[in-house]
């Protein structure tokens, strides 16, 4: 590469220059424990800071973005997978150069020089840039520093990503053989690109999953196996959460998570947990995620990298660039929040504070959903980063261990009041206990902070250390948990959590905070339901002690007495009853009205002053609790469950567009379910073969009608969606029609009763899709069917088989989090289908599904 032999200043204005840390350096104000917060910030003698990346701004839906960042870090890639997404089209600057000047950059060097290239090429971007502000992604390669002028005046209204990637990748793109030579390009590039982007993103290599150990665990410590659409699935979804979180909320259509709790953020719950990992854990894999993951609402990437010493254990670059990886690691492999946590020294001096401030400057750049600021600093530091911040949420975080107050003095008071007063979204306050007492006195803190006139923020408060237990236990919402059972806690990673998610919930049950309950899956014959071993697994692994059966019925008479018990806690729908149980309900979602069915009941217990039955997060404050049943709540998870294998298994190659076409097959409510998924994805044009041809007519005119109707709000309105009925297969597909790139078979795989079961294919012609897509077959009770056989055999053309196992976890994770507003452990539940699976004859296949144990995910489709 061209670049590499180049000396740094050669490529950058120094005097507009890079940031430099060093040099920047300045006296500091510091607030000390037992100083009275509001009383100490006015004593600032020092000019604030200024965050060295900048205000971030607040983009519109339709800002162009510019990726940057060196060849090899995958911004081609990126590019085109937002593009899809966010409906923009990709401008590389190095084909607009070729346009324009009729030869790369490379050729036009050799014949008119460096300089003259230089300028054409910020030409050629200034071009692009004055051009298209709306509407494009732009990638740029180059580094030059007209070119970083030019970025940096881009991203004052604009996103401009600097996009990274582990040095092996980099170093085997660029084909350099010399590690330090690989070294000194990435350092200088990340001081070029980091003083002219305001975000940054770490593009996770697939290279070194390939590295499996012998427990297919990458190094990592992620499940590896992953077949390669799935791993280009999994760089997808990390690159579109990313942007979902530096756009204003709905900019990517349809992106959003459809399960229950991905709307209510974990302090709008009630005891949700936080686990806390040391960075170092994260980079170096040690960490294991699938158990660990389960049961907590965030994940505290701690940082703890800065020393009272005044040296920085990394230096500030170092440590930035592994806090970027960090967060690009937890954000691949798990859809919770982030919350970022750099501990600053009790007693830092004023070089080391400088370095946390750079340091949250820099972590804004990563949009992690949360990250604490030390309350001790000065406030118009504070300020600064705060202002500067996008979208992410600021936890104003108290926390010594020495010249500890007790939590009856005022100053604790007074940090909660800064943290208001500073703008931050919640506050964390901790203290090491050194009495029981203490667990008890901190009650009477938090009645006096809701009782202030000025109580607002979310407060996050508890006793740290391993008298602490209690308080940690009955805190509210984001408790810090450790990963494992604690033997002897982490010094590194003070205040260290002393107990897990599965402890705290454990105590919640046994002290009577909550009930267990008893939970059902009812229906005919559900004798066979694969739910109850799901669930239950699922409730074990977390520490909640109801209980799941399945109850066969006659009619839904039979279970009445069942639905009004004090400890009913919920129940699971089977055939034949989604439809009628919506007579037994007080309240249907829109979803399960849409459809026309539910398969998932919620006892409700407290109804609103009106009468009416609670949403949202008020809806989920009323579980886990026994007493008497006052009405019930009806929701349809199967779409939610048929909408995540769909988005799971379209490869980005795949992305929805315009033009895709949808095929269903079957006209019964599971093929409601799937037409109404298919809307909610994005699909227009949706084609539907039924034997019985009418039922395909009332299942369209269903639809129809519902998407003429105004009030209904959980449809597009849109009068665009194209229905086709196919009366028969063997009609061609029509030539208008792109070939269907979606396809759910939503009829029986086995036979029923003297019925024998359809042996369904599709038409060989009509499997045309160019780069093939998803094949869904709904039952499970034979996994070889016919229209599973094409899939596979499609698979080097781009199909990918789902089936029963894939969605009954997924329509039982929506349900679990209603059941018991606790975020589902998807991989618990994804293992313990496959595990348990008898086919019809109740055979185990567990041979035959070893390579899917192997490649379960925990992230969410
Ligand atoms: O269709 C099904 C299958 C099921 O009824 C079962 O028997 O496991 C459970 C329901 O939640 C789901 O909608």
């Amino acid at each position: 590469m061209a670049g590499v032999k180049r000396s740094l200043a050669a490529m950058m204005n120094l005097s507009e220059g890079p940031v430099s840390v060093e040099g920047r350096l300045r006296p500091y104000a510091f607030i000390n424990s037992s100083s009275d917060a509001s009383e100490v910030t006015s004593r600032t003698p020092t000019p604030p800071f200024t965050p060295s990346r900048g205000k971030i701004p607040n983009f519109s839906s339709d800002a162009s973005l510019a990726l940057v960042g060196l060849r090899g870090s995958g911004k081609s890639t990126l590019a085109i997978m937002a593009a899809s997404a966010l409906k923009k089209r990709v401008i590389n600057v190095e084909v607009a150069f070729q346009s324009v000047t009729g030869s790369s950059s490379s050729s036009f060097k050799q014949i008119n020089g460096n300089a003259e290239c230089h300028r054409k090429q910020a030409e050629v971007l200034q071009d692009i840039i004055e051009q298209n502000p709306t509407g494009c992604i732009i990638v740029c390669p180059w580094m030059e520093r007209k070119i970083q002028s030019l970025l940096r005046q881009f991203s004052a209204t604009n996103p401009v990503i600097h996009v990274i990637r582990d040095i092996d990748a980099i170093q085997s793109h660029l084909k350099l053989n010399d590690r330090t030579k690989a070294h000194n390009l990435m350092k200088m590039s990340n001081i070029f690109y980091r003083s002219c982007t305001n975000l940054e993103f770490f593009n996770v290599s697939e290279i070194r999953e390939t590295t499996l150990d012998g427990n297919g665990m990458n190094d990592r410590g992620f499940a590896t196996n992953t077949p390669p659409y799935l791993a280009l699935k999994q760089a997808e979804r990390h690159f579109l959460k990313f942007l979902s979180l530096i756009y204003p909320a709905g900019t990517i259509p349809f992106f959003e998570s459809a399960f229950p709790l991905a709307s209510i953020a974990p302090e709008d719950r009630q005891f949700t947990y936080c686990l806390s990992v040391h960075i170092q854990d994260i980079l170096s894999g040690s960490q294991d995620w699938e158990t660990s993951i389960v049961g907590v609402d965030a994940v505290q990437i701690f940082v703890n990298n800065l020393t009272t010493a005044g040296d920085l254990l990394d230096g500030v670059d170092g440590l930035a660039n592994k806090i970027t990886e960090a967060i690009g690691i937890v954000r691949r492999s798990t859809m919770l929040p982030i919350l970022l946590h750099i501990k600053l020294p009790e007693v830092p001096n004023s070089r080391v504070v400088r370095s946390y401030l750079d340091l949250l400057s820099h972590t804004l750049s990563l949009a992690p959903e949360m990250l604490t600021v030390d309350l001790r600093l000065d406030q118009s530091d504070l300020s600064s980063i705060i202002s500067a911040k996008s979208r992410s949420k600021i936890v104003g975080n108290y926390f010594v261990s020495t010249d500890i107050q007790s939590w009856e003095s005022s100053t604790w008071t007074s940090w909660y009041q800064k943290a208001c007063q500073l703008g931050c979204d919640m506050v964390r306050l901790v203290r090491q206990a050194t009495t029981m007492e203490d667990n008890f006195v901190i009650s009477r803190f938090k009645s006096k902070i809701s009782s202030l006139k000025t109580h607002k923020l979310p407060l996050i408060a508890y006793n740290s250390g391993h008298l602490g237990r209690h308080s940690a236990c009955f805190n509210q919402i984001l408790t810090l948990v450790a990963p494992s059972p604690v033997i002897q806690a982490d010094e590194r990673c003070a205040p260290y959590p002393y107990i897990t998610a599965k402890e705290a919930t454990n105590a919640l049950y046994a002290s009577f905070v909550y009930d267990a309950m008893k939970l059902y899956v009812f229906g005919a014959n559900v004798g066979y339901s694969m739910s109850p071993a799901m669930h239950n697994a699922a409730l074990s692994s977390c520490g909640i002690p109801h209980h799941y059966e399945p109850y066969s019925a006659e009619s839904l008479k039979a279970v009445e007495n069942l639905i009004y018990d004090p400890n009913f806690g919920g129940a699971s729908i089977g055939l034949p009853f989604k439809v009628e149980v919506t007579t037994l309900t007080k309240y249907l979602s829109p979803h399960a009205r849409a459809i026309g069915a539910a398969n998932t009941l919620i006892p409700i217990r407290q109804l609103k002053s009106d009468g009416t039955i609670p949403t949202g997060s008020a809806l989920l404050a009323g579980v886990n609790r026994a007493g008497p049943v006052l009405a019930l709540y009806g929701e349809n998870t199967d779409w939610i469950g048929i909408r995540a294998c769909i988005r799971r298994g379209l490869s980005p190659a795949n992305a929805v567009r315009l033009a895709t076409w949808g095929f269903i097959i079957g006209a019964g409510g599971m093929a409601r379910a799937a037409v109404y998924a298919m809307l909610q994805v994005g699909i227009k044009n949706i084609a539907i073969y039924n034997r019985t041809t009418e039922n395909a007519e009332k299942l369209v005119s269903h639809f129809q009608q519902l998407l003429r109707e105004t009030e209904q709000t959980s449809l597009p309105n849109d009068q665009e969606i194209k229905f086709h009925i196919f009366t028969s297969l063997d009609q061609p597909w029509p030539s208008e029609y792109r070939y269907p790139s979606v396809i759910i078979s939503c009829i029986p795989t086995h036979p029923i009763g003297n019925t024998p079961s359809p042996e369904f294919r599709m038409p060989d012609a009509w499997l045309g899709h160019q780069t093939g897509g998803v094949i869904i077959e709904l039952g499970y009770k034979t996994l070889n069917t016919p229209l599973l056989k094409q899939a596979r055999d499609g698979a080097s053309r781009g199909w990918v088989a789902m089936d029963g196992l894939d969605l009954l976890p997924e329509q039982g994770c929506a349900q679990f989090e209603l059941f018991t507003g606790r975020r589902a452990p998807r991989r618990v539940m994804r293992r313990e289908i496959l595990e348990n699976y008898r086919d019809e004859h109740g055979k185990s296949h567990l041979e035959e599904l070893q390579h899917r144990l192997q490649s379960i995910v925990e992230q969410d489709s």
